[in-house]
């Protein structure tokens, strides 16, 4: 019989520094001279066998300098797609009967092997792919990945011991938590090698087996992710991963009766395009398929006239420009009493100013490059709009240039609050600032507060305490992660579960018990011990 057990309780993974001198900074540069030499073959895997997709060639390249290739993968087609299907339906039946305990281990093996050997091989990945520097890459692909995995084996054993709290007498009630019946279609963005390496592993530790496809733009990471886990022992078919843009793929996954689940973080449109297809089909699946999406953001940081000008003008410049702006939960609106802005102005934008940009395996830039062209284009043309807009005023950075890299200046716009700035999600480095009359406090906040669509992240900086309660009131369904006195980034596994509403998620929030809930489907089991003989009831006489 097996033992009721106590795996190692988790605890945050501490952050490497990176400063000159340590064995972390030489170690990363060595696995990203490893990862430069030659481009590697970015393949699906498909119940554990390595395949070319059959679809079109698709190189991935670095970002701060396009020219330079790091892998070549092909679009997965829908014969990809079939395939990968029928081997976690193949997978699952072993994958169910494997006790709870040795799903637990392989999780806990990926985050041992991730805070060890393969610590710098993933972060070289994350800043060579996606232009992080060290440090961002090191709380993503590193430190969060660790905790996700560490605490999501915490939360699922919650959710396993969770049991019925009454039993009548000569009964025992018990709970089975089974996993979903049909595959779950984890789909993931470039921005997080963290979020990409938890989207398919959750459900997966809830038992289930899974197609994962990442972002094209992220493969590089991801490819290598997949490798992690198999050393860690995850069983071939569990999770099947399939490059590519995931067009044919979802052609078939959407439309196959045994999809179970969605786990997806992404763009809101791409959301709603997957969430409406499944509505078309409902009547098609064996059960009603979970959608579980984080999504978008218009992130805002609202200070107060009491607020401390350099508590501001540092959680603007890392909350906004920290990874280019390229986070969900970047600060991309601020709302600034006047006379706050007047002694902060000139800092602000001077410090903003001397922001250096470039090659992010150069230590000693703040910030990479923009992911593709796409997104270069994007910001591009809403710093172009800014300018050429007589209700804003571009005050710093402005500047892009793609001739090497897709690179943008962090750039700073002041102006009209009821412009497209502060509503639309650019995803880069371009920060919208309101300067208000310190009297029309509540009445900013009253606008701010639904004029974009989303609801992800937002911070109130203030002193006066009554003004914290009083916006933490207001603000209350504007953001599901709220800071006061901080920026509105850098949410910690088992910290600040995270996730939000609106047009911004179903706020399942990543890394949390209510998360893997969602991969579960309960069972009730009530056994009789002496069940009754006679139908009778005593009131018949
Ligand atoms: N709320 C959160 O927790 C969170 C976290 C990270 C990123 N995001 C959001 O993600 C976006 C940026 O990431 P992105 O550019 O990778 O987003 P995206 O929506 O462009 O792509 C996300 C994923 O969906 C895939 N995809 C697109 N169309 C598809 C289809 N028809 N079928 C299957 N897959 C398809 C993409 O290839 C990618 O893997 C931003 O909007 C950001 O706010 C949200
Ligand atoms: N969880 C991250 C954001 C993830 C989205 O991109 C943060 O809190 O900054």
């Amino acid at each position: 019989m097996d033992a009721i057990t106590h795996p190692p309780a988790p605890v945050n993974e501490p952050n490497l520094t990176y400063a000159p001198g340590t064995p972390e900074r030489e170690s990363l540069l060595v696995e990203i001279e490893k990862l430069e030499r030659r481009p590697k073959d970015l393949k699906a895997h498909i119940g554990g066998r390595r395949k070319a997709g059959g679809g079109a060639e698709i190189q991935v390249v670095q970002p701060h300098d396009h020219q330079h290739v790091l892998g070549v993968l092909k679009d997965a087609t829908q014969a990809d797609a079939k395939a990968a299907i029928n081997a976690a339906t193949k997978a699952a039946p072993d994958w169910w009967a494997m006790p709870f305990d040795e799903k637990c281990a392989i999780i806990l093996k990926a985050a041992d092997l991730l805070a060890g050997p393969w610590r710098q091989r993933l972060n070289a990945a994350t800043v060579l792919g996606q232009s992080k520097t060290a440090f961002q890459a090191e709380i993503d692909s590193a430190c969060e990945l660790i905790d996700f995995w560490r605490f999501n084996v915490h939360y699922a054993r919650q959710i396993m011991a969770e049991q019925p709290i009454a039993n009548s007498p000569g009964v025992w009630n018990r709970t089975d938590h089974r996993p979903l019946e049909g595959f779950v279609y984890a789909i993931t963005p470039f921005n997080f090698t963290a979020i990409a390496g938890n989207l398919p592993t959750a459900p997966a530790l809830m038992g289930n087996t899974v197609i994962w496809k990442p972002s094209p733009t992220q493969q590089l990471a991801a490819s290598l992710t997949m490798e992690l886990l198999e050393e860690a022992g995850m069983p071939p078919g569990v999770i099947n991963m399939l490059p590519g843009h995931g067009r044919a793929l979802s052609e078939v996954a959407l439309a196959h009766p045994d999809l179970a689940g969605i786990h997806f973080t992404g763009s809101t449109p791409v959301f709603q395009h997957l969430w409406r297809t499944v509505g078309e089909n409902i009547a098609g699946y064996r059960s009603y398929p979970r959608i579980v999406g984080e999504t978008g953001g218009k992130d805002f940081v609202v200070a107060h006239p009491s607020a401390d000008p350099a508590v501001v003008r540092t959680a603007l410049v890392r909350g906004a420009f920290e990874f280019q702006g390229q986070k969900c939960s970047a600060a991309s609106r601020a709302y600034v009493a006047r006379s706050v802005w007047n002694k902060m102005r000139d800092d602000f934008i001077a410090e903003v100013e001397a922001i250096s940009v470039g090659d992010p395996t150069d230590f000693s830039h703040f910030m990479g490059a923009v992911i593709d062209d796409r997104a270069f284009a994007k910001h591009k043309a809403a710093i172009e709009r800014a300018k050429r807009s007589r209700k804003l005023q571009v005050l710093a950075g402005g500047q892009t240039d793609d001739s090497v890299g897709w690179f943008v200046r962090p750039t700073v716009v002041e102006g009209d609050a009821t412009d497209e700035m502060f509503s639309t999600e650019y995803f880069g480095p371009i920060l919208a600032v309101h300067v208000y009359d310190d009297g029309d406090f509540e009445k900013v906040v009253a606008q701010m507060e639904s004029f974009a669509p989303y609801a992800l992240t937002g911070a109130i900086i203030a002193q006066d305490r009554a003004a914290i309660a009083w916006a933490r009131g207001a603000l209350r369904f504007a953001a599901g992660n709220f800071y006061i006195n901080d920026k509105p980034t850098g949410a910690v596994v088992g910290q600040q579960p995270f996730g939000g509403g609106r047009a911004s998620g179903t706020n399942d929030k990543a890394g949390a018990a209510s998360n893997l809930l969602r991969w579960t489907s309960p069972r009730s089991i009530k056994e009789t011990f002496v069940p009754p003989t006679d139908y009778r009831y005593p009131y018949m006489g």
